[in-house]
């Protein structure tokens, strides 16, 4: 699932702490000594993430950064360093590494910012490809659909990919607004440059300005050290602002500054930053009205829908939901290990009857649960779940908090000394089935609810096999 190379003298511990965090088989976790050998495999091979020392035997780590770069600005690299060294990963963050982490390293952060570092990696590497005919055999990147609305979908990008503008996405959550997002960016002259992406609705206010903008040691009380944001690091690249219709109006002006002059002030600081940036947004409101009543400031709102791609939502797409129906079936059919190839009649009049609030998201979660069910060689009628139009209105029976207390007894017994971890994924195991059960399997929600980013919940899933009755992802699979 993810493959990690460590460039590090010294690796030994730090080596067993990501193997621990990302175990073989299912992942691949590789050493290099030195910056040469690590720079060679790089070449040889392009991990997903590199976890890369500061310093090196053969070179200093941000000259190996910079040789990773030139080879391809598209590998996420994470520095690993003793805080004395903090500046230099404060500079590496600058020419575009991804995060730092301090050693020791600490277990839970190490997964989550190697988690993420994945997660940025397969957004820029995975093919985006718009078809009209569902390929039989893909890696999940295809773009499926014939309609009208999704033909013109398909010529937007075309046209809009090579010109260097800003673009507005816009559709009813689900639509995927995030892989066209993708496909704009794929096909755009920056394409061998990052693409950073950011929930503007998974942030509170003043993280997200130091998140964007970063921020200077003293900004606000916590603010140890210089921090470097988004729109400093992806210079060159690619930005995509999901949810912009949530930001914040103090920040929109910001933002404004940064569509008209390319550059900023970092939180706390006076240094004007100049950045390039190319920015797609993308939003599930409707901002033409938000513009008109004053909660989202219109010549922003003109900036940003420079070029605007509208998604239509999947009950208006005709018969793509058939097409698309087939074309997950049998996805899903190869992950699950159930040898679906077709859906009857009988089970797409029932999909048609359906008005798909959560469209293709939801779709995928329905057919992962039927096949599931499944028995032979074609998706019924009768292994659907309920297609019910009701939003959920109450959260399912009580969580099972005395088995937590027990197990919170237990590993007391046992002379824990990680029982803060430990506590948090027992906790996790009960908490996030329910919400996604609350959901109904939509992620997007299940993430609002929960208050964390939608990536940190499906990594979450991932990391604890939990298999939530409701499902959207296809790596939620056993
Ligand atoms: N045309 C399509 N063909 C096949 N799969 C698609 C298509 N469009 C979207 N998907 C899939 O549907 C799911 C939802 O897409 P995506 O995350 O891009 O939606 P979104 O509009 O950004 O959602 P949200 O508003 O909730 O963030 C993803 O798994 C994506 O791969």
């Amino acid at each position: 699932m993810a493959h990690v190379l460590l460039i590090d003298d010294d690796p030994e511990l730090l080596a067993d702490q990501v193997r621990h965090a990302f175990p073989p088989p299912a992942n691949r976790v590789e050493v290099a000594r030195t910056g040469a050998e690590g720079v060679a495999r790089v070449r040889a091979e392009r991990p997903d993430a590199v976890l890369l020392d500061l310093r090196l035997p053969d070179r200093t780590g941000l000259e190996v950064f910079e040789e990773i770069r030139a080879l391809d600005a598209r590998v996420p690299v994470v520095f690993v360093t003793l805080s004395k060294a903090a500046d230099a990963a404060i500079e590496a963050m600058r020419r575009g590494a991804l995060d730092y982490l301090f050693k020791p390293v600490d277990p839970a952060q190490l997964r989550r910012v190697i988690g993420e570092a994945v997660e940025v990696g397969r957004r820029m590497r995975e093919p985006a490809v718009l078809t009209e005919t569902p390929p039989d055999e893909d890696g999940g990147g295809a773009i499926v659909g014939a309609c009208p609305a999704m033909r013109e979908v398909y010529k937007a990008v075309g046209r809009v990919s090579a010109q260097d503008v800003a673009v507005l996405i816009t559709g009813e959550s689900g639509t995927g607004k995030e892989v066209i997002a993708r496909a704009i960016y794929q096909h755009s002259k920056r394409a061998d440059k990052p693409f950073l992406a950011l929930n503007c609705a998974a942030i509170p206010e003043p993280l997200l300005e130091s998140e964007l903008f970063g921020h200077e040691k003293g900004a606000f009380t916590g603010a140890d050290r210089r921090r470097i944001g988004r729109f400093e690091q992806c210079n060159g690249g690619t930005l995509f602002l999901d949810e912009i219709g949530d930001m914040p109006l103090a920040l929109q002006s910001k933002l404004l500054r940064v569509l008209q002059e390319q550059t900023f002030e970092r939180v706390g600081g006076g240094e004007t930053v100049t950045t390039d940036v190319r920015i797609i947004s993308a939003t599930h409101r409707d901002l033409k009205t938000r513009a008109a009543d004053g909660t989202f400031r219109a010549d922003l709102y003109y900036r940003l829908g420079v070029f605007t791609v509208h998604l239509p939502p999947l009950r208006e797409r005709g018969d793509d939901l058939a097409l698309l129906a087939r074309y997950y079936v049998r996805r899903f059919g190869r992950e699950l290990g159930r040898d679906v190839r077709d859906v009857s009649a009988e089970a797409l009049d029932r999909l048609r009857a359906y008005s798909w609030p959560g469209n293709l998201r939801e779709l995928q979660s329905v057919l992962k649960q039927a096949l599931l069910r499944a028995v032979g060689s074609v998706l019924l009628p009768t292994m659907l779940p309920e297609l019910s139009t009701e939003p959920p209105t109450a959260l399912p029976p009580a969580a099972p908090t005395a088995g937590l207390a027990e197990f919170i007894g237990r590993r007391l017994g046992e002379g824990s000394e990680s029982l803060h971890e430990e506590a948090h994924r027992e906790l996790d195991k009960i908490l996030l089935p329910l919400v996604m059960e609350y959901t109904r399997g939509n992620q997007f929600q299940a993430a609002k609810v929960l208050g964390v980013a939608r990536q940190t919940l499906r990594r979450r899933l991932r990391e604890l096999q939990i298999v939530p009755r409701f499902t959207d992802e296809p790596d939620d699979a056993p």
